[in-house]
């Protein structure tokens, strides 16, 4: 198996509403190596879950791909028949929604889900494999008889990734598959997750707005801001030297478990209409290391140690006259 299992390149999504259309995913790349846990993180509407449905090619309208490419396995998913892509997704690559409730059938048990799921593939799976997915994710076989209504919040969104599991896939997306849970149940599916994965060896890409649950979780991490990706890098790098003002406002404004206390900060204003974003840097009218050159410039992803940071202070060019404390 080659270690590059996904390999985006300059995906671009525009949502058509008529006379500026929003671009919510602004030539975006991004490579998943077989077994990674990738975490993606930025404010509401930066454009996360549209990245997702792209990569999973689930956009409906008025979202379309306007530019790009999505190569699992070097084959590319934008450009695939509607009938391949069917037949690779829950097989080579699952998709865990935010809410278990909305992705479920009402109306069917949890076993006739995954039996429709089995049915909608011409491979071979053993019988017992609904019930095993389901015990690998904690849950006892006898739920297999059991309706959405009649599992909890946790056990529901376990459901849904043992059912991603059916056919043991090499890439799960996951949409803030934890946010409708409490805390402690939160931790515990995340520590699942873990677990499976690294017992399994598939490669996640997992959203959230949760730093601390990235900060534990992911091998590497994508900051998003304004449909563009801000900073990318090793999380730990990310995390002990953010590259870009917005990662460390990020940063800054949630707590740390273990670390001092010290107070947190937010980022003053908020997120830009990606319909018309500002010109230049789109973080600039946001950012507190600014300088004149911000809103004239479009930065660029560039090299920073071990990360990239789209951000000005590190342009090769601009970055040794411009350098600010
Ligand atoms: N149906 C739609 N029509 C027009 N714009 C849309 C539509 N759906 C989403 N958008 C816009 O696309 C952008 C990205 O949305 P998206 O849901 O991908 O962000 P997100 O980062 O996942 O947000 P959240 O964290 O709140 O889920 C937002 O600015 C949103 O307003």
């Amino acid at each position: 198996m080659p270690d590059q299992l996904l390999e985006v390149r300059d995906l671009t999504v525009e949502y058509d509403t008529g006379a500026h259309p929003v671009v919510a995913v602004d030539h975006v790349d991004l490579d998943v190596q077989a077994g990674e846990f990738v975490g993606v993180v930025g404010e509401s509407g930066c454009g996360k879950s549209t990245l997702l449905f792209a990569i999973a090619h689930l956009l409906s309208s008025p979202a379309e791909i306007t530019g790009g490419s999505v190569k699992f396995f070097g084959q590319d998913l934008v450009t695939m028949s509607e009938k391949k892509l069917a037949s690779m997704r829950w097989r080579d690559f699952s998709v865990v929604m935010q809410s278990a409730m909305n992705a479920l059938n009402p109306v069917k048990s949890i076993g006739a889900q995954f039996q429709d799921t089995i049915m909608a593939h011409d491979e071979v799976v053993d019988d017992n494999r609904p019930a095993e997915v389901l015990r690998l994710v904690g849950i006892d076989p006898i739920h297999l008889k059991s309706y959405p209504h009649q599992l909890s919040g946790g056990m529901r969104q376990r459901a849904m990734i043992a059912m991603a599991l059916l056919f043991t896939p090499d890439l799960i997306i996951m949409d803030e598959p934890t946010s409708a849970l409490d805390v402690v149940a939160q931790r515990s599916l995340m520590v699942q997750i873990k677990e499976l994965q690294r017992k399994l060896g598939f490669a996640v890409i997992f959203v959230t707005h949760d730093m601390s649950l990235v900060s534990h979780f992911s091998d590497k991490l994508v900051v998003m801001y304004a449909g563009q990706v801000v900073e990318f890098g090793a999380t730990r790098a990310v995390f002990d030297h953010p590259a870009h003002p917005y990662s460390e406002g990020l940063l800054d404004a949630f707590p740390s478990i273990r670390g001092p206390k010290v107070p947190l900060t937010g980022i003053p204003g908020s997120p830009p209409n990606l319909a018309d974003p500002p010109p230049g840097c789109r973080f600039q009218p946001r950012c507190p290391k600014a300088f004149e050159d911000c809103p004239k410039i479009e930065p660029e992803l560039y090299q920073v140690g071990a990360v990239q940071s789209r951000c000005l202070l590190h342009a090769p060019s601009i970055a040794p006259a411009r350098e600010v404390s």
